[in-house]
């Protein structure tokens, strides 16, 4: 991917909910809308449904990027299909049927993607890389938006490269929790296609700004050049 731009997914986790037309067209520079969905159980915090999954694909040109925290994927991942999801990530902590899944969201049309918590080893993925789309690490424990980076997650990127090349995958790779300006360079560089940005983006006054800040350090991660 060394030659496709990093696309960049603004969390609709920190936008001003009250808002949210202005929000989604305050991003329309950006490529995807990153929707997380958390069900209270399988993290702590509960957001989004299907419903917001419909209301942003009715609303503009970006990509609707769905992000499952939930403890029954296998069951709930059709309605989000229905509702019009362009990219699914579930977690492979909570999948009984990771193939399956991967299967539906396929015959839906959509990009499967497997999410690792930062906990899981990429290796965990082996059996299924060969079928995604995307894999999505997470650099923070799921459930809140906000939170720090944890810098091992690079390292991780890195062995899921190799891990990649070993078995001649090349999923789009998602990077997702404390991404922002200052070391999203160093994230593309160690691997990431998309970078999904939370607070970094909606804690601005000037949204497209800092969409385009992002974009800047992807492009400095992936080339070299400022
Ligand atoms: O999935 C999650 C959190 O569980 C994220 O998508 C957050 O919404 C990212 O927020 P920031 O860390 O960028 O503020
Ligand atoms: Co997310």
């Amino acid at each position: 991917m060394e030659d496709a731009p990093v696309l960049i997914a603004p969390s609709l986790l920190s936008a001003d909910l009250l808002d949210l037309r202005s929000e989604l067209e305050a991003i329309e520079t950006a490529d995807w809308a990153h929707i997380d969905v958390m069900d209270g159980h399988y993290v702590p915090n509960l957001t989004f449904g299907p419903a917001m999954v419909a209301a942003v694909r009715r609303q503009g040109d970006l990509a609707a990027d769905v992000h499952l925290m939930v403890t029954n994927p296998d069951e709930c991942v059709g309605l989000y299909l229905d509702a019009g999801a362009d990219v699914v990530s579930f977690h492979m902590e909570a999948a009984r049927h990771p193939h399956r899944i991967v299967s539906q969201i396929h015959a839906a049309g959509a990009k499967a993607a497997v999410a690792l918590n930062p906990g899981t080893p990429v290796g965990a993925l082996e059996a299924l890389l060969g079928e995604l789309d995307m894999v999505l690490v997470m650099s923070v424990d799921p459930g809140f938006g906000g939170q720090s980076f944890i810098p091992s997650t690079l390292g991780k990127l890195r062995d899921l490269r190799r891990l990649c090349e070993r078995v001649g995958a090349a999923p789009l790779v998602e990077v997702d929790g404390g991404v922002g300006d200052v070391n999203a360079a160093d994230i593309v560089a160690a691997g990431a296609d998309v970078l999904v940005a939370g607070s970094s983006v909606f804690g601005r006054p000037d949204r497209a700004a800092a969409v385009e800040r992002l974009r800047r350090a992807g492009y400095l991660g992936r080339t070299g050049r400022a």
